[in-house]
């Protein structure tokens, strides 16, 4: 199995006392099966995505990723983690205002040791971006700057893609291309695509869905 995440909780503590978003969820994800995560606005989608991502902790709960738990590592080795196996697109870019597109790209595979400047190429074709790769990204609209925020992260070859309404910025045409393109690149790479979406048109175009309500998984 490529995820498993088993018994997940998570309390946030405020000024106005502690705020339970997860009360107990269990997800798996197959290496090329892509799941959407839905669920209202403050179900605790993005919070499950950020522990999943090992950019925060459960309070309780296993998360396993490729047969390693994540709660074990420390921060070196959840950042490695995340240069290599793991891949995330959140909703903010987070480009480099100061690199240029093509480097903005490679940025991460660089990191990881991985660059592979034909498929960055590649990758920025099936994006749309090939004309854009001089360009810094203060220079293009935000749906081009998601595009390039998704070619990044796909850039290393990640196994298990964690992405938060990624085409949530783009039209319903671009946004159909991307989901295409994000789709068969799980299905070439055998990866995992684990996706957080308000767009029912976009669910059933996964695997399968799951619903978080009451801070659990809805049955
Ligand atoms: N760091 C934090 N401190 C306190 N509360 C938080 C924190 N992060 C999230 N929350 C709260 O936890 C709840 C779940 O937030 P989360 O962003 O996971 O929801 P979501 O399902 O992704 O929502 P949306 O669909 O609106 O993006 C919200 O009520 C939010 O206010």
């Amino acid at each position: 199995m490529l995820l498993t995440a088993t018994d997940i909780h998570k309390t946030f503590h405020t000024a106005d006392g502690p705020f339970t978003v997860l009360r107990g969820v269990d997800l798996a994800l197959e290496a090329g099966e892509s799941l959407a995560l839905t669920g209202e606005s403050g179900s605790g989608k993005s919070t499950l995505l950020h522990l999943i991502g090992g950019l925060d902790t459960p309070d309780q709960g296993q998360i396993m990723i490729n047969s390693a738990d994540i709660a074990a590592m420390d921060d070196n080795g959840r950042a490695a983690l995340r240069r290599g196996t793991v891949g995330v697109v959140f909703q903010q870019f987070n480009l480099i205002p100061s690199l240029r597109v093509a480097d903005n790209i490679a940025f991460q595979s660089r990191l990881a040791g991985r660059d592979d400047p034909k498929w960055n190429a590649d990758l920025a074709d099936r994006m749309g971006l090939t004309a854009h790769l001089r360009k810094y990204p203060e220079q293009l609209s935000g749906g081009q700057q998601q595009r390039v925020a998704i070619a990044r992260t796909l850039a290393p070859r990640p196994k298990l893609v964690l992405a938060d309404e990624p085409t949530g910025n783009l039209d319903e045409a671009t946004a159909d291309d991307v989901m295409s393109l994000m789709l068969d690149l799980v299905a070439d790479a055998g990866a995992g695509l684990l996706m957080v979406t308000h767009s029912i048109a976009l669910a059933e175009r996964l695997s399968r869905r799951v619903h978080l309500r009451a801070g659990q998984v809805a049955a």
